[in-house]
């Protein structure tokens, strides 16, 4: 039997990704969200468990350090890395959007701009796809401040509920794209550990079909 590593981004999506292993049998007694504890074991010893931030989850699967990854889309664009994306896991929804102050003009009648956000590069190719020249900055959190402080003119970031863009007087000027929590694959895992990896994702995907 493979032994398999899971590289599981901590955070908001993590109780339930912990929840889709439980449904296809891949249990952690041990796991409780107030935890500190960031390796689990399932009890057949067949699975570990590690609890990492989720920028870092692309990492760990495309150095094999994990085989696989429970991730969301949005690190997944920005990091680029060579894995393979191979189930939706349909948690974590949300969407990659531009936002700025609500005088902001429409994208065509503008010919620069200053973009503020976690995902430089996620924003580098919108713009570029739109003929758009920008300068962007990086920043880790709190993005919605930029445009209010004359930092950035607009921002790409994740909208879920809206409320963080209302909440900061801003609006939504594009639509990029919709994400969610993805499951990921190291290359030599996969061709090495196949059967084990592609039972997960079966499983996984009954208890999917299941729950819909
Ligand atoms: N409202 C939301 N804001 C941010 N991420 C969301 C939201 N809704 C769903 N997600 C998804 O959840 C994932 C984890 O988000 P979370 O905020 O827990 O981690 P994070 O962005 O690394 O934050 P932190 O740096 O505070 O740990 C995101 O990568 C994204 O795919
Ligand atoms: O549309 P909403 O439901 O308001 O959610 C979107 C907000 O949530 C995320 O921030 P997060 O809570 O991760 O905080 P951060 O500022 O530290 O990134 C994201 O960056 C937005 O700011």
């Amino acid at each position: 039997m493979d032994q398999l590593t899971i590289a599981l981004a901590k955070g908001r999506t993590a109780k339930q990704a912990i929840k889709l292993l439980q449904n296809a049998d891949i249990t952690f007694p041990d796991f409780h969200p107030s935890s500190r504890k960031l390796v689990f074991r399932n009890p057949e010893n067949t699975v570990k468990l590690v609890f990492v931030k989720s920028v870092d989850v692309c990492t760990y699967v495309e150095t094999g350090a994990a085989d696989i990854g429970v991730v969301g889309k949005d690190n997944i664009l920005e990091a680029d890395a060579d894995i393979y994306e191979l189930l939706d896991l349909r948690l974590g929804k949300c969407k990659f959007c531009v936002a700025g102050p609500k005088n902001t003009p429409p994208l065509e009648r503008v010919d620069q701009l200053t973009v503020a956000s976690k995902y430089p590069r996620v924003a580098k190719q919108y713009f570029l796809k739109k003929g758009i020249p920008i300068e962007t900055i990086k920043l880790n959190g709190s993005v919605e401040l930029a445009p209010i402080i004359g930092m950035a003119d607009v921002i790409v970031d994740i909208v879920e509920t809206g409320n963080t863009i209302r909440e900061n007087g801003l609006k939504i000027i594009a639509d990029i794209k919709d994400i969610s929590t993805r499951l990921i694959v190291n290359k030599a895992s996969f061709a090495t550990k196949t059967g084990s990896i592609q039972r997960i994702i079966d499983q996984i995907k009954s208890g999917l079909e299941c729950s819909v």
